[in-house]
């Protein structure tokens, strides 16, 4: 098999002088993917990728993006070779517009940006409507819409999403997915953690069930959804 776009490979590793949260913990996706991260609480799911977008030393294993070793690079270099990351929380700036917001995602592009802010008013067309209104103001899912397009405005080449759907309703969350498998048929890959194990294992190609911060199951999402095993385990039978 040939290596998957971004990788993050048998990482071990934890927060600073704190014990290994990650062990030989391994997570990937490639393009027009959708690879989600599930596993109870407290797992390490959102450690493994925060790892994998360099928020943590590790101590064992590496990470690497379009075949090139960025282990030791900061998050902020990571952002410069592609990576968009879409922390769970704290992810937009309250007091600033949509479109704000929008413009700050584009920090570190040099080019015109407009015709990719073009494509996410498109793709999230309440944020065109409610462009010149504070991101505060917005509804919870809503507020994701705008999280997720800034990571958007940076044109990514690997979006990752730490829980998108916390805290939102059945129906937003529904309708979160779908703008995230229109955001994946674009060809963008896309690594998310999720608490909704079972609608985000309907809509993965790949996932991975996490365990005390190592594999413990891994496959496509039906495999994953059909296998008895992980059916006893995690989506409760
Ligand atoms: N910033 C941090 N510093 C130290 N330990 C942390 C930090 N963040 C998380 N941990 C610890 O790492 C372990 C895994 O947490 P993590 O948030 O990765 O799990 P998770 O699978 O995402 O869980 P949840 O679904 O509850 O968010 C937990 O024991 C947690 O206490």
């Amino acid at each position: 098999m040939s290596e998957p776009f971004l990788i993050g490979d048998r990482m071990t590793g934890g927060y600073g002088k704190g014990p290994d949260i990650l062990h030989d913990c391994t997570i990937a996706v490639n393009p027009g993917e959708i690879a989600v991260i599930v596993g109870p609480n407290g797992a390490g799911k959102s450690t493994a990728m925060k790892a994998a977008f360099g928020m943590l030393t590790l101590r064992g294993g590496s990470v690497r993006l379009a075949g090139e070793d960025i282990t030791h690079l900061s998050p902020q270099d990571r952002v410069v070779k592609g990576m968009g990351f879409v922390p769970q929380s704290s992810n937009i700036f309250t007091s600033m517009t949509v479109e704000e917001n929008l413009e700050m995602g584009a920090f570190i592009r040099r080019d015109d940006f407009s015709e990719t802010m073009e494509q996410v008013y498109h793709l999230f067309p309440i944020l065109k409507e409610k462009r010149n209104q504070a991101a505060g103001e917005l509804s919870g899912g809503q507020r994701q819409q705008v999280a997720v397009g800034r990571a958007l405005m940076t044109k990514p080449k690997v979006l990752m999403l730490d829980e998108p759907t916390a805290g939102v309703s059945p129906i937003v969350m529904d309708e979160l997915f779908d703008r995230i498998i229109e955001v994946a048929r674009t060809g963008l890959p896309i690594l998310m953690v999720e608490q909704n194990a079972k609608q985000a294992l309907e809509i993965a190609d790949k996932g991975y069930v996490l365990v005390q911060g190592r594999n413990a199951f891994t496959g496509t999402g039906q495999e994953l959804l059909t296998d008895p095993d992980v059916r006893k385990s995690f989506l409760g039978g």
